[in-house]
């Protein structure tokens, strides 16, 4: 599919907001969906709707084979050496916390070291914690520097002979810092630690290898790859898998069951207890195929280009302060405006039809680090044009006209 042709596949782009052409740069937070996969689900439930694996009917197994279909999808996309290492959950929140709960609870004990960043969003931070009181893990801290940036160097000085997990943002979603993981997997490989890598942002603005990476873990979620909410990626190397316990416990994760022992199934339905959500895995599979027919080298190239008009532009505004300049970012501007709050800024600018994110984005510690109690967030999708960075800043040059 050309760029050009991207936005008339979204039809919810369509529509007017408080009477003006609807702008939404808040992908960050949810992409928007194409008719492609809209339709695909509808088409789901229309024809193949039935229970997965266990069916010896027609209409189960086109339902099987559909979903098992989409893992493969999944395991293409990622570049990963098996769909056993392909696990079908909720989101990456639910990823990470499989990780902390399984390989985690397992593995780490009192006095062991878990490194993490400044940037982390809270769903790569809070479940470590929790390991923490529980283990009494040691959670060690990346620092950023004042653009929002990792350096190697502050990341290789964090880790020790007792760092036995790294566990970092791919691409920041409150800075759009995009971090050097390949080399951070490589240092931790050298203390013997395994990586698990938040790839939330990252997978719809990049061609991700997880292969190349030799990362152990690497979470994502479908509904900010223009795909449905409910259905994410765990991504697990396939001896590390095998040898974790269970997430949750009940039906399809099991081989066998009897009142005195319980045996488990294989990779990867260990972890996927219960009905899956199929629609969802099924539409992940429909997302994929639209970011491939674009192809992800474009998309980043693209919404690069895109990031560079918008920073510019948006840099002529009196008062408009930047936050996360690092020199390697993907789509996504964190900003304040001298005088306002960004609240206000952006209840304003829903007015003119803009839709863009006021908030700390589940990363305090940033806030806190840049000294701001939010900030507004433009965030990028395929859709996205210059035309929208132009009504974005003329947006924000009347609101804060109208509060400083
Ligand atoms: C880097 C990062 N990690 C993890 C998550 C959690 O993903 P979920 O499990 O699908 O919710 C998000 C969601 N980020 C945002 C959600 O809303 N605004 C955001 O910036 C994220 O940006």
């Amino acid at each position: 599919m050309n760029l050009s042709d991207v936005k008339d596949a979204f039809p919810i782009l369509k529509q007017l907001e408080n009477g003006q052409p609807l702008v939404y740069l808040d992908s960050g937070a949810t992409a928007q969906t194409p008719v492609s996969v809209i339709d695909t689900i509808a088409r789901y439930y229309r024809e193949e709707n039935a229970n997965v694996h266990r069916g010896v009917y027609g209409l189960s197994e086109r339902a099987t084979d559909a979903y098992e279909g989409a893992r493969s999808k999944v395991r293409r996309f990622l570049n990963a050496a098996s769909d056993k290492e392909i696990i079908f959950v909720r989101g990456t929140t639910e990823a990470i916390n499989l990780v902390a709960q399984t390989w985690g609870r397992r593995h780490l004990k009192a006095g062991d070291e878990v490194v993490i960043t400044e940037m982390e969003h809270h769903s790569n931070i809070v479940p470590w914690q929790l390991l923490r009181e529980e283990l009494g893990i040691k959670l060690v801290v990346v620092p950023m520097t004042d653009d929002g940036e990792i350096r190697l160097a502050d990341f290789e000085a964090c880790l020790t002979s007792k760092t036995q997990l790294v566990s970092v943002v791919h691409m920041s979603n409150a800075l759009g810092t995009i971090n050097p993981v390949a080399d951070m997997v490589q240092a931790a490989k050298k203390v013997g630690a395994k990586v698990l890598l938040d790839g939330a942002q990252a997978v719809p603005h990049m061609s991700v290898d997880v292969r190349a990476l030799d990362c152990d873990f690497y979470a994502f979620s479908g509904h900010k790859l223009y795909g449905p909410t409910g259905i994410g990626v765990l991504y697990g190397k396939e001896a590390l898998l095998d040898a974790m316990p269970p997430y949750q416990a009940g039906g399809d994760m099991i081989y066998s069951v009897t009142f005195d022992k319980t045996e488990y199934n294989v990779l990867p339905y260990k972890f996927e207890a219960g009905t899956p959500n199929i629609s969802g895995a099924i539409g992940l599979g429909a997302a994929i195929d639209f970011v491939e027919s674009i192809g992800l080298d474009t998309i980043a190239a693209y919404e690069h280009e895109l990031l560079t008009y918008a920073t510019r532009q948006l840099q002529t505004i009196d008062g408009l302060r930047i936050i996360g300049t690092a020199p390697n970012k993907g789509g996504v501007i964190s900003f304040i405006v001298e005088g306002t709050h960004p609240h206000d800024m952006a209840t304003l600018m829903d007015q003119d039809g803009i839709a863009l994110r006021a908030s700390h984005h589940c990363a305090m510690p940033v806030m806190q680090h840049f000294d701001v109690p939010a900030t507004l967030r433009a965030s990028f999708g395929v859709y996205n044009t210059h035309e929208d960075i132009d009504r974005l800043v003329a947006a924000v040059e009347e609101a804060r006209t109208m509060l400083v």
